[in-house]
């Protein structure tokens, strides 16, 4: 028996199954003000399962970079562990009053690549909250407490995210995928980070990036999901923030395409640098940690 509801914001929304993207449908194509997106910057999930944990889900904006911060709880386990998937620096006091509030135990803050447009919060999140272990892939080469790969499986309490490799926007890149086994939430939720983006996708112009390993990991690996997952992508730039594997096989404009196409607009995007690239990259190797000496750090919240 699954029971699923959800908040947005203040308002709360009736999220009803199978169908549970029907409260969710809080995506549009059209651009948003700063202040929209301040507002709707985090929206509140809960799935429950019989014989499994119950899911805390919220979904966080860093307005900045655009980008998308996942909190995930296990609240039926006494206590209360979660795990933050890429989290920004920028952020990290924000976050962290969060889970204080909510009276969770962080044991995880987990990157899906490492970022070329900001910071990780995982290095001022550790400095905070000593008890925290970082996680990225080891192919990633960068440096955290959990080096993961394929097939890995990362435990807060009776929940579970298993591994998927999904280079192609950079060399290491993973997608995070909730557990199939009963007791995990149903649809399942894919964190893709910069793999697959809501009717996009991560660029493949550096950091050891190839069009067509992105096709591959995508097709191979998020693609053959089933079609009901959720899709939570690292970045949306278009006012999205949520999608299904189905609707993405079908309209993504990129990834629909055969792979020869698809190779063609990546060859063709003409975007220019991230701006922070340069400061980006070195840090989030170290999971932001050699940054923190030249920055004051913030009491950790009340
Ligand atoms: N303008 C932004 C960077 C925008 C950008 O390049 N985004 C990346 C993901 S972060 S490296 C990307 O892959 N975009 C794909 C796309 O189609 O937009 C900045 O200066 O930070």
């Amino acid at each position: 028996m699954l029971r699923i509801c959800c908040t947005l914001a203040r308002a709360p929304l009736a999220w009803p199954a199978p169908k549970p993207l029907r409260g969710l449908a809080f995506s549009a194509a059209v651009p948003k003000s700063r202040a929209f997106w301040r507002l709707r910057s985090s929206a509140t999930a809960y799935t429950t399962s019989s014989g499994g944990g119950k899911l805390l889900f919220h979904q966080l904006f860093e307005e900045e970079s655009y980008t998308y911060t996942y909190l995930l709880a296990d609240v039926s386990h006494p206590e209360k562990p979660a795990v933050l998937i890429d989290p920004v620096d920028k952020t990290v006091e924000r976050d962290l009053k969060l889970v204080k509030e909510l009276g969770l135990k962080l044991i995880y803050a987990m990157n899906t690549h490492v970022h070329a447009d900001h910071v990780t919060g995982t290095g001022l999140i550790k400095m905070k909250a000593p008890t925290v272990k970082s996680v990225i892939s080891k192919a990633s080469n960068a440096k955290a407490d959990r080096l993961i790969e394929a097939g890995d499986k990362i435990f807060f309490g009776n929940l579970f995210l298993e591994v998927r490799a999904t280079p192609g926007h950079t060399l290491g890149c993973v997608t995070y995928v909730s557990g199939d086994e009963p007791g995990q939430p149903q649809p399942r939720m894919a964190f893709t980070g910069d793999a697959l983006l809501i009717r996009g996708c991560g660029r493949t112009d550096f950091q050891g990036g190839s069009s067509s390993q992105l096709y591959h990991s995508v097709h191979s690996q998020i693609f053959t999901l089933p079609k009901e997952t959720l899709v939570y992508p690292a970045h949306d730039y278009k006012g999205f923030s949520v999608s299904t594997v189905g609707e993405e096989m079908l309209y993504n404009p990129r990834l629909s395409k055969d792979e020869g196409t698809f190779k063609n607009i990546m060859e063709n995007l003409g975007l220019p640098y991230p701006k922070m690239i340069d400061v980006a990259v070195p840090s989030n190797m170290v999971c932001g940690l050699q940054d923190l000496s030249r920055k004051t750090v913030q009491a950790t919240p009340k």
